[in-house]
């Protein structure tokens, strides 16, 4: 499993974010862990994923012809159409991959591993997987209860069908949790033509979060999952090495550690520097953890998203 990962060069810290509301790096980074975030200055979520495939294949050594599929996970695509991911499979030549968005907000890239497993559990040989956002579209940057929160990012990771690649995928729990999709929501669309006579929905097109709902949701429902998952899988809690959670919020993790009784160190976390990048977070973390060799070969992973839907996906794997 090759790991890459791209954010944009310019960095915001907490303090530059007091020209447009009112906040403090002292709230910031109590209540979040956050302490700087990247943002794009231009490029969109389809020039962070291209980058990242171009890593993914110039580590693997394999051509874009290799590529059997792609799949990006976004919450804030360049388009409705074409997607992001049809984007990067013409700009990178894969002439004989289908290319496919999905979209499941924080969890897309958990889910999108699920897919990716499957796929190569057929007829796929080969593929790329990446999470990738322009979250900083999507934020009122006069919002300070939202604003503070998102950063933009890609990370992702080329798949091959191998016995080793199916040895690797331990156990997944996936949960959609509809009914609470209203506690978070950005990107609404109004419903706009001569026809349109109904009252359109009130939310808008930017963050709006019931950060109380989300973060109980959070707390309660992510150690939940990965009980289901470590259970499914035969083994227990304490076998797992390391946890690679989304990283939405420093007081999330430290709380799920605490539910799962596990130690802090073993759950990593990288929110300080880049906030909440959605689906970006997970791939980011872990290309960051290969790199820098936390991560080893043959120790067991718990990767966790959870976010918008509300959607919860945990997927362990032995890698
Ligand atoms: O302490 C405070 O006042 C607030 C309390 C609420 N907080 C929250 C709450 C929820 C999230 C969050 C967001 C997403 C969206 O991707 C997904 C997953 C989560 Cl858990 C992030 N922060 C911020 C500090």
């Amino acid at each position: 499993m090759q790991t890459a990962h791209e954010v944009p060069d310019k960095v915001v810290l907490n303090d530059e974010l007091k020209q447009y509301m009112d906040t403090s790096d002292e709230w910031i980074s109590s209540r979040t862990g956050i302490r700087q975030r990247h943002v794009s200055t231009g490029q969109t979520t389809a020039d962070l994923c291209t980058s990242v495939a171009q890593q993914l294949l110039a580590q693997s050594g394999w051509s874009a012809d290799d590529l059997d599929f792609i799949i990006v996970a976004t919450m804030s695509p360049d388009y409705m159409t074409p997607a992001t991911a049809a984007i990067v499979q013409n700009r990178i030549h894969a002439q004989h991959a289908f290319a496919f968005d999905l979209s499941a907000a924080c969890s897309g890239f958990i889910y999108g591993l699920r897919v990716a497993k499957d796929l190569l559990a057929g007829d796929c040989h080969r593929g790329l997987l990446i999470g990738g956002e322009v979250l900083s579209k999507l934020v009122d940057w006069q919002e300070r209860s939202t604003a503070v929160l998102f950063g933009d990012g890609a990370g992702g990771v080329l798949l091959e069908q191998s016995d080793e690649t199916a040895s690797q995928f331990l156990a997944s729990d996936l949960q959609t949790l509809g009914e609470l999709g209203d506690r978070l929501t950005a990107g609404y669309q109004p419903v706009t033509s001569p026809f349109a006579t109904d009252a359109t929905d009130p939310h808008q097109r930017y963050f709006e979060m019931d950060g109380r709902a989300v973060y109980k949701f959070a707390t309660h429902d992510v150690p939940r999952s990965i009980e289901r998952a470590v259970t499914a899988s035969s083994l227990m809690v304490k076998d797992v090495d390391y946890f690679l959670l989304h990283q939405a919020n420093q007081r999330i993790i430290d709380q799920i550690a605490k539910r799962l009784a596990q130690p802090t160190d073993k759950f990593l976390s990288n929110v300080a520097n880049y906030g909440n990048t959605s689906a970006a977070s997970v791939p980011i973390l872990l290309d960051e953890a290969v790199r820098n060799g936390t991560i080893q070969r043959g120790q067991t992973i718990a990767l966790s998203g959870f976010g918008g839907g509300l959607t919860i996906g945990t997927q362990l794997i032995q890698y």
